[in-house]
């Protein structure tokens, strides 16, 4: 017999209630993509990219009204879902915070990624090729010697990157997505300064965000990059798109090639 209007309203509510009395409920799932144990499995699997290692970079993931993040300074390839901290969206409240541990300091950039782009998931990663692309543009080495934007252009895995986040996931002509660049687009990222502490980032990516309306990801110099996407899939294809075309503009610039 089907669950009635009052049935299905009551489980509801015990699954509210349950959260409200018992924060663990948020991180305990089988379900191998419930955030908690997504965040776990994708920071093993970045690991081995060299994208989180030595505690740097991170991953957050927005389900429903709901922010997942890691905790600061631990080794991210080790988390269990049992260390995830949960943020209430709304009121910007942890609704769940594991004991004798802090909150990921990139927690302030996760959540401008959420607020001014409606991101479903962030990416932060300290890849070195993201580095070193900030400084080779520092030095003004590419053709448009812009010191903050790394621009590309006429690469194929351009097309694996949506305008601001946007795109769909239904497939164009050429094997591009709607809404992704084309070919004979050009990428532009924008690059931010560094600063001291993880958190004085976030007013610069803030204003980035602002004037790069098409841009998914934010390059901060000597540090790394943040990317994001409407969902977890979406972040983590543009994260991989992203660096592939990082390493590749850097080992062109090693042969003397313009990417620009
Ligand atoms: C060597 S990691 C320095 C901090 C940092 O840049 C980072 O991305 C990690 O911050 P968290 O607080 O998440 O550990
Ligand atoms: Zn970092």
């Amino acid at each position: 017999m089907a669950a009635s209007h009052q049935d299905v309203q009551k489980k509801n509510e015990d699954q509210d209630n349950s959260s409200t009395t018992d924060p663990d409920s948020l991180i305990r799932s089988n379900d191998p993509l419930h955030p908690a144990n997504h965040i776990s499995d994708l920071c093993r699997r970045f690991y081995t990219l060299g994208w989180v290692t030595g505690t740097g970079g991170g991953v957050s993931i927005r389900h429903g009204n709901h922010i997942f993040l890691a905790p600061s300074g631990v080794q991210k390839e080790m988390m269990q879902p049992t260390d995830m901290f949960v943020m209430d969206f709304l009121t910007k409240q942890y609704v769940r915070r594991p004991q004798a541990l802090k909150p990921s300091a990139c927690t302030p950039l996760f959540l401008a990624a959420y607020t001014h782009r409606n991101a479903g998931c962030c990416i932060h990663t300290h890849s070195q090729w993201a580095v070193l692309i900030t400084l080779i543009c520092e030095a003004g080495l590419q053709n448009s010697a812009e010191r903050n934007v790394f621009a590309i252009k006429e690469i194929e895995q351009i097309k694996g990157i949506s305008r601001g986040g946007s795109g769909s996931d239904e497939i164009a002509e050429g094997g591009r997505k709607v809404g992704n660049l084309g070919y004979y687009d050009t990428m532009k990222i924008p690059i931010i300064e560094n600063e001291a502490h993880e958190e004085d980032l976030t007013g610069a990516l803030e204003k980035a965000i602002e004037e790069w309306p098409e841009a998914c990801a934010v390059l901060v110099r000597r540090h790394g990059v943040y990317v994001w996407g409407k969902d977890v899939a979406q972040a983590k294809t543009q994260a991989e798109s992203l660096d592939y075309l990082f390493q590749l503009a850097v080992e062109m610039h090693k042969l003397g090639l313009k990417w620009i």
